[in-house]
């Protein structure tokens, strides 16, 4: 059996992250993430770009885009720790309109682990001031090796029960 620590190491980079599956052909993050590395504090750091792609309102990002992100960076926090979760819990403030092709940082961290569950924040901030535009609190499960199988499993049978 894959631990999850082997699981993490076989996950691909692309500019500092690892890969999520759509991600992997083209080899970069499509969001426009890319990771700096844990600094001594353990705080996980990225530059970030919105393309045009996630335009909402013009000249700035879809609130989706911006969740993502902090969704993608509070989730790499047990990664780089070579931990697996996922995402149990996301609470978002958009505080400021998020400009696209700015250059843009963030950060994560790790405020507390209580059992299984990796309590995260982070933060996406303008490069060229650090003016606060978004934050996140998030929950992140740890997960077992087989929970994609089990997943599978689930909807296996869901559609079983719906097809009755
Ligand atoms: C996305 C990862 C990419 C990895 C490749 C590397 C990429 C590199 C990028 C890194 C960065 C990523 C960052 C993005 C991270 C996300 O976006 S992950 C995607 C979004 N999140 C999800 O899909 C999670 C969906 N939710 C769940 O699977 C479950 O609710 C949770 C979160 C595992 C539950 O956690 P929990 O409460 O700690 O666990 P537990 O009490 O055992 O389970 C609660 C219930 O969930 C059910 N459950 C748990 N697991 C499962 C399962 N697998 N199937 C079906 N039911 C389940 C349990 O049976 C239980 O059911 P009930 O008894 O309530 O009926």
């Amino acid at each position: 059996m894959i631990t999850p620590r082997e699981h993490v190491e076989r996950t691909p980079i692309g500019d500092g992250v690892r890969l999520c599956a759509s991600c992997i052909p083209r080899g970069r993050c499509r969001l426009g993430i890319s990771g700096l590395g844990l600094d001594a504090e353990g705080v996980a750091r990225f530059r970030l770009v919105c393309d045009a792609g996630h335009e909402g309102g013009p000249g700035v990002a879809h609130g989706g885009w911006t969740a993502s992100v902090l969704d993608e960076m509070l989730g790499s926090v047990a990664l780089l720790h070579k931990r697996l979760t996922v995402t149990k819990s996301l609470t978002v403030e958009f505080l400021r309109p998020v400009p696209i092709d700015q250059p843009l940082l963030g950060r994560s961290w790790n405020d507390r682990i209580e059992g299984r569950h990796w309590h995260n924040v982070g933060e996406v901030t303008l490069a060229a001031t650090g003016a606060l535009l978004g934050r996140a609190t998030g929950v992140f499960s740890e997960r077992d090796p087989d929970h994609f199988q089990r997943h599978k499993d689930w909807l296996a049978t869901q559609i079983g029960k719906a097809a009755d």
